[in-house]
């Protein structure tokens, strides 16, 4: 029997006047995923958070948590966490204030918030001991515990964006939503707070919604991706199904490093696949390849060298425009020279040309 999700949307809609930003969406965070939210900006992605969180409302449907319907309970009522792509901190705080503040709003009453007469007020000094030990713990996961006495002003962005994640931490939710959380970070960094959340994720054991419009994001660190178009779910799926059966054109063009190949029945596509001469053929660069012994030739016209592999433009008789991907030890020929070129059929995507809806291919690359 499967778990009951930590959460449930069922048919949730959501307008904003005339407009429908969310139409009739319905997704489950199993216990202990890790699940992104990818899509193109304005899909919905954030309102479809907003809306786990209890700070948005739908205007149809049902949102469950651990099996409960919530959609009447506010955000604080919901214990889950949310962490914003702006960080959100209290610049007059220190970072271990910051990364207690929900707990003391919680714990502590306003007359015992303040520093000098909230000591003499019963249970205040208790209360702020656990809540110390907890901001420790937090900080220590984080790598933080340095900072401790710092202000927001004096951090750079990963600190900033720790500091956030410690907020969220102590508060020991049932859920994590992060919006954006690495949007501000230089590349590099990203990349290094990518495996940190991977890493906080597995040690906290709670599902993690992670909002992205960065494929390779929601890729590298995801079990479950949601695709999102225009408002819609357009598949969900672990990261390699959607690569390898990409429920339509748009999910295939959206997901994988690099733009897919999508040759029309027009510019011959059932020339190169038997059963393509009315659909959209599509196949990855990574899978059209340079071979002495390829099944057809088209002229290259431009090469970039990205050091582990070589991208390769080319376009052939028919006129169709080809990109592939070649390890990066492969010595190109001069642009304007054919180059021999091989795909395999066990990684091609067959895809209705009106609809754009999959159609065939195969069910599994082997290449
Ligand atoms: N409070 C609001 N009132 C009116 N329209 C809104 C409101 N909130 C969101 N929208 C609209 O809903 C659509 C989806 O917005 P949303 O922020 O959910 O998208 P998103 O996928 O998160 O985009 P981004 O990646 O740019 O943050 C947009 O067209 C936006 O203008």
């Amino acid at each position: 029997m499967n778990a009951i999700p930590t959460l449930e949307l069922g048919d949730v809609t959501r307008r904003f006047g005339e407009q429908t930003v969310l139409d009739s969406i319905s997704l489950a965070i199993p216990p202990g995923s890790f699940t992104s939210l990818l899509g193109a900006s304005g899909c919905g992605k954030s309102t479809t958070l907003r809306i786990m969180a209890g700070l948005d409302r739908p205007t149809a449907g049902a949102v469950r948590l651990e099996g409960r319907e919530v959609s009447a309970l506010t955000a604080h009522e919901r214990n889950i966490a949310m962490v914003f792509q702006s960080y959100a901190l209290y610049p007059h705080l220190t970072v271990a204030q910051n990364i207690a503040l929900p707990l003391t709003m919680k714990s502590l009453s306003a007359l015992g918030r303040l520093p000098l007469l909230g000591t003499l007020i019963p249970g205040t000094a208790a209360a702020r001991k656990e809540i110390q030990a907890k901001v420790s713990a937090a900080a220590e996961m984080l790598g933080l515990s340095h900072l401790l006495d710092r202000k927001p002003g004096t951090l750079s962005g990963g600190q900033k964006q720790r500091v956030a994640l410690g907020r969220a931490l102590v508060r020991d939710p049932v859920l994590f939503l992060l919006d954006e959380p690495l949007s501000n970070l230089d590349a590099r960094l990203r990349v290094q707070m990518r495996a940190e959340l991977v890493a906080l994720h597995r040690r906290t054991g709670k599902p993690f919604v992670y909002v992205t419009h960065d494929q390779a994001e929601a890729m590298a660190m995801s079990d479950q991706v949601i695709v999102m178009i225009e408002g819609r779910i357009a598949q969900a799926g672990t990261p390699r199904e959607l690569y390898e059966r990409p429920a339509s054109l748009a999910v295939a063009e959206f997901v994988g490093a690099h733009a897919i190949n999508l040759i029309t029945p027009q510019q011959g596509a059932g020339e190169m696949h038997s059963s393509a001469a009315r659909a959209i053929l599509g196949v990855r660069p990574e899978h059209v390849v340079p071979a002495p012994h390829g099944s057809f030739t088209a002229k290259l016209r431009s090469v970039e060298y990205l050091g582990s592999e070589i991208v390769l433009s080319l376009r052939t008789d028919q006129g169709v425009e080809l990109k592939s991907i070649a390890p990066g030890t492969f010595e190109p020929p001069l642009p304007g020279d054919n180059v021999r070129l091989s795909f395999d059929p066990t990684c091609t995507h067959l895809f209705h040309p009106e609809t754009g809806a999959r159609i065939g291919g195969a069910s599994e690359c082997r290449s």
